[in-house]
């Protein structure tokens, strides 16, 4: 059931909970319903001119970006699967912070007292190998389009290839960002969600970003891959909410198993759980079946099941695959575009994606 973090894939679950872990990796390529050109005429205010991104941003100045990307991508994803929740989960603490601009990838500069967001608490648990694949990823780009490519954009079609690598849609996605100048610690924790949130701090969260109702279920489908710490699921084991118990949402099998390697007291930090006990490595729509048969690893997982607002859509994407893959895809596009930031006045072109320029 659980194992320790390592470059390599956890090891398998216990057979207890080895609810066939059949992993399916039927892929659904998604047609583009987007042009790929420029962005759409008629909205020019400066605002949002600044803010346009497009599929085509790179057709001159480096068109063969995205494979290049995926050379990485592809290679990374052989020799460290984890790479693909590492990666994702970037893209996700990335946008959520400054926008999507690259800010999480800047290295706190030496003997400098003020932390990068990447050196913040909730962001320590960020894997290596995500930040792995960008530089890489950054590198071979580099090699063949100096000066050109964003360290965001990089992230953002890195984010999208691992989607796709794991089982999930493929998607087009939109470019155009340019890397932040600010990177701060002290912005990080406002802006991320914690395991213990309720719903309303997740829709207030998310909704301060554009983001809606919908966006929070769809998104957090995302944790139908990877793997989470025990710290961050331990009070739902033993005390919950003060109740001394554990919570009763919680499933009396997933309960027992989390237990064996969660110890209530000096327990080893380095244990993770899936948060998808059914199809750990697999993207796929099994992360809102488990909500329904209270297998949810966090409480703000179960949490959308629980609340009457949000279990209509956690119904609905477990159902159907498609739609869950159809939903991700533009979800994502919408979350990408998260204070995206045009131009020298706001932004930089980092050679480095860990300096600023
Ligand atoms: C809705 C609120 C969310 C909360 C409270 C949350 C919280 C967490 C936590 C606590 C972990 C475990 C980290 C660890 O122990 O190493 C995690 C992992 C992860 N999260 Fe989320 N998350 C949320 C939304 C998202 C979104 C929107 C995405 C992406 C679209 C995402 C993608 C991931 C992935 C892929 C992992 C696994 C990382 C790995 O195995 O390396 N999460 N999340
Ligand atoms: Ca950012
Ligand atoms: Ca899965």
């Amino acid at each position: 059931m659980l194992s320790s973090s390592s470059s390599s894939l956890p090891a398998s679950f216990a057979s207890n909970l080895f609810f066939g872990c059949l992993l399916t990796f039927n892929v659904i390529i998604l047609t583009s319903h987007f042009p790929t050109g420029l962005s759409k005429p008629g909205t020019n205010t400066t605002q949002q001119r600044h803010r346009q991104l497009s599929y085509g941003y790179y057709a001159r100045t480096c068109p063969q970006v995205e494979q290049l990307v995926a050379s990485v991508t592809n290679q990374q994803y052989k020799n460290a699967p984890v790479s693909g929740p590492a990666t994702i989960r970037l893209f996700f603490h990335d946008c959520f912070v400054e926008g999507c601009d690259g800010s999480v990838l800047i290295a706190t500069k030496q003997g400098s007292k003020e932390l990068a967001e990447r050196d913040a608490v909730d962001n320590k648990d960020l894997r290596a190998e995500g930040f792995e694949t960008v530089t890489k990823a950054k590198a071979l780009v580099e090699s063949k389009c100096p000066g050109v490519v964003s360290c965001a954009d990089i992230l953002a079609i890195a984010a999208r290839d691992f989607v796709h690598l794991t089982g999930g849609p493929y998607y087009q996605v939109k470019k155009g960002r340019w890397d932040g100048k600010i990177s701060a610690a002290s912005r990080v924790p406002p802006n991320l969600p914690r395991a213990n949130s309720t719903v309303n701090e997740l829709l207030k969260l998310f909704n301060s970003k554009g983001l809606k109702l919908q966006d929070l279920v769809v998104l957090s489908g995302a944790h139908t891959i990877g793997f989470a710490h025990c710290k961050h699921f331990l009070g739902r084991l033993y005390d919950y909410k003060g109740s001394k118990g554990p919570d009763p949402s919680i499933d009396s099998r997933l309960l027992k198993a989390l237990r064996m390697s969660c110890p209530h007291y000096g327990g080893n930090a380095d244990i993770v759980a899936p948060f998808d006990v059914t199809t750990p490595f697999g993207f796929d729509h099994a992360y809102y079946g488990n909500l329904e048969a209270k297998l949810g690893l966090l409480s703000s997982d179960q949490a959308l099941f629980m609340d009457p607002r949000t279990r209509p859509i956690v119904q609905e994407m477990g159902k159907e695959k498609d739609r869950f893959f159809q939903a991700f895809a533009v979800a994502m596009e919408k979350m990408g575009a998260i204070g995206v930031k045009r131009g020298r006045k706001h932004g930089e072109k980092r050679r480095d994606c860990t300096v600023h320029m």
